[in-house]
């Protein structure tokens, strides 16, 4: 069985963070495992209230499943505090054997902090020379960066300026452009692009959590980064096509259609 640990947050109503990652474990076949950073009161319509946890039970929470536990791979979402980024840094540091994806979670969809904006440079100092692949959205790559993004060439050039922040991979999302759900993938060499339909629903909360989830998954599977990204591309636009109206506001996807659908279930 491969195992894969999320580190992020808490999303109370289940469309995003921890809670998106476990089912994207799940759906994926990979026994998935979580370290709590910090818990959200959250709804479809938005962020409602944060609470950090402390840096004791972070670290504990991490050096007890690796002094028991092989771990395939690991995935950071939600850190916050440049206390918790600093502890995660000091856990993870060294167990070089271990693919990182980190999505590098800024604000949610709804205009919340979920990550306190004094964090910004110690979350690319500190987490970015430990990752694997980095997955900023267009927004986050335009504050790493300090440029504005327009277009698929901005989209480019964010992501040398982040691979060279020490980044091995960078997928910078182009879900937030017109147009096709285009993702720019740089490895430091070349360009590759994720070409996807762009799918007109509302119902997008936790997309780039999923979008993460996803490609440790495939990591933790033996996938080579590319392969990985692409699997992980297709895993992303089925949940989203067969994404759900919940709630008053901005739906989840679905994890589980395919596996539905051949298991004959029927009660969604
Ligand atoms: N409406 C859509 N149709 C198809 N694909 C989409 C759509 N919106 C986003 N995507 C794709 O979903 C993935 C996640 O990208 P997105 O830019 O939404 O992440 P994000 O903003 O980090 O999400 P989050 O809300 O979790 O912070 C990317 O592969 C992107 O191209
Ligand atoms: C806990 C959490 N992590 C990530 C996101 C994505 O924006 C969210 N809404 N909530």
């Amino acid at each position: 069985m491969k195992t894969v640990l999320t580190i992020a947050g808490s999303d109370s109503c289940g469309g995003a963070g921890i809670q998106a990652d476990l089912k994207t474990f799940s759906a994926l076949g990979t026994y998935g495992m979580s370290v709590i950073t910090a818990v959200t009161a959250q709804n479809t319509m938005g962020v409602i209230n944060v609470r950090e946890m402390d840096v004791e039970i972070v670290r504990d929470q991490i050096d007890c499943l690796f002094d028991d536990i092989m771990i395939h791979a690991v995935k950071i979402g939600m850190v916050s505090s440049v206390e918790i980024i600093e502890t995660i840094g000091s856990c993870l540091r060294g167990r070089t054997d271990t693919p990182i994806v980190l999505d590098p979670v800024m604000v949610s969809k709804s205009g919340c902090h979920l990550l306190r904006p004094e964090s910004t440079e110690a979350l690319s100092k500190v987490l970015f020379p430990l990752a694997e692949v980095v997955t900023p959205n267009l927004f986050e790559a335009e504050v790493i960066t300090g440029q504005k993004i327009n277009n698929i060439d901005g989209m480019e050039e964010a992501a040398v300026k982040i691979h060279d922040l020490g980044a091995r991979n960078v997928v910078v999302k182009g879900g937030h452009l017109a147009g096709d759900a285009v993702d720019v993938l740089y490895d430091g060499l070349h360009f590759d692009y994720l070409k996807g339909t762009r799918f007109d629903t509302p119902n997008t909360h936790g997309t780039g959590c999923t979008f993460s989830s996803a490609i440790a998954a495939y990591l933790a599977g033996g996938f080579s980064v590319p392969e990985a990204v692409r699997e992980a591309k297709k895993y992303i636009s089925g949940a989203i096509e067969n994404s759900f109206a919940l709630g008053h506001g901005v739906g989840p996807t679905h994890h589980f259609y395919a596996l539905y659908r051949k298991a004959g279930v029927y009660n969604e």
